[in-house]
């Protein structure tokens, strides 16, 4: 690992910060492996994506294990992809509203009126029971707990995530607790609960992987969409009064601004280059987005701009199959939480964010207190 490299590793933000004006669009950080985001060469390999590879995440894969469906390549991804899209989407979606709104009115209830609560930890506990829910079928808070917990020592902060990516050779990373109620749950599911519907080959990597894909950044984006309401009150007076149109837009502003998912899966080609798509700084373009840095969800009015400049859910062949489900989770905990109660920020200093992984989050600092509408 070189220089460049290492500071991606150690200070992502900062550096990609440091990139972000920068008109090339691709930086060489070795001598195979690139960082893009000019819409040019994003485009390409969304259009050319089934005929590039997709390796492993270094910090993911030894969590997700070797047969998690995210480094599936080939005709064995495809059909996977054929089977767990269609239940994530469509019709299927009628079902998720019901168990969304059921579990973020358990959440909201169990959150008493003046407590400081961390913005990022609620979102990350209620998105989680809403995923937990559609893949095993069942509520089990113990078994969602000890999941949690196992993510936050590998993954909690920057600090733990390095020394999970660069020290953790040989230490075990899987838990096998977690394992073993994770698989009995599976075992037990009924239809339609996703888990009863996985081949059980590599069960337990498709499971933690739904799992994890299905909460961490979900959870960021609601928590970052909340930060920006926060500090635009006018906006948020808008949204409560109903207008459905601004929420949209204003969820797609703060993807753009602070995408939960940093940086989509890496892509090699066959001479044995490795393209890793920057998110971030594709969604920072000011040759894409005018005053790229000011929070403007009015750009989102009616428009959605192409999926070159804006790909907060990836691209080609691996693009997100979660989408609609996450639009609709955002869309639903924001409406019933501003309904239901007054939300108040209370911000740190520094809003620097966090990154589990990266997956970008507001930092833990960041708490809100809620209080009970007249
Ligand atoms: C705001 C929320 C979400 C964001 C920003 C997001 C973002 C992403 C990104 C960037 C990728 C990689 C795409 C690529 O490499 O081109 C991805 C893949 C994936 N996501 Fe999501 N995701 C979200 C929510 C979800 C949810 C709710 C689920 C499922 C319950 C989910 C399931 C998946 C799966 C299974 C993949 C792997 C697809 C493949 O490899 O073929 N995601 N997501």
């Amino acid at each position: 690992m070189n220089r460049q490299e290492l500071r991606l590793a150690l200070r992502m933000i900062p550096f990609l910060n440091e990139l972000d004006g920068d008109a090339h669009g691709v930086l060489q950080l070795r001598e195979k492996r690139w960082l893009v985001w000019h819409p040019d060469v994003v485009a390409s390999l969304w259009r050319n994506d089934r005929t590039l590879g997709h390796p492993k995440s270094r910090t993911l894969s030894p969590l997700l294990g070797n047969g998690s469906m995210l480094w599936m390549d080939g005709p064995e991804h495809a059909e996977y992809r054929r089977f767990i899209g269609p239940a994530l989407r469509g019709r299927n979606l009628v079902r998720y509203e019901e168990i969304i709104h059921e579990l973020v009115g358990r959440t909201i209830e169990e959150l008493r009126p003046g407590d400081r609560v961390g913005l990022a930890e609620w979102t990350r506990k209620l998105t989680l029971r809403v995923v937990g829910r559609i893949v095993l079928g069942v509520d089990d808070d113990v078994l969602l707990q000890a999941f949690s917990k196992w993510l936050d020592r590998r993954l909690g902060n920057r600090a733990r995530t390095l020394a999970h990516r660069f020290l953790g050779r040989g230490v075990p990373r899987f838990d096998d607790e977690v394992d073993r109620m994770l698989l009995d749950r599976a075992r037990n599911a009924e239809p339609p609960a996703l888990a009863a519907l996985l081949p059980p080959t590599n069960l337990r990597d498709q499971l933690v992987s739904l799992l994890f894909a299905g909460h961490e950044t979900t959870a960021g984006a609601t928590a970052w969409t909340f930060y920006w309401l926060d500090r635009n009150p006018e906006l948020c007076e808008e949204i409560q009064a109903g207008d459905e149109e601004l929420l949209t837009a204003t969820i797609m502003e703060s993807l753009r601004l602070c995408p939960p998912a940093t940086l989509a899966g890496n892509r090699s080609t066959p001479t044995g280059l490795v393209l890793t798509p920057s998110i971030y700084l594709a969604h920072r373009r000011k040759e894409s987005f005018p005053d790229p840095k000011s929070f403007d969800p009015h750009r989102f009015l009616g428009k959605r701009p192409p999926s070159s400049h804006f790909f907060p859910f990836g691209g080609g062949v691996r693009h997100c199959l979660g989408m609609d489900l996450a639009l609709l989770e955002i869309r639903l905990i924001v409406t019933a939480l501003l309904r239901r109660r007054q939300v108040r920020c209370l911000r740190p200093r520094s809003c620097a964010p966090q990154l589990r992984g990266a997956a970008m989050a507001p930092p833990p600092g960041l708490a809100m207190v809620t209080t009970c509408r007249p």
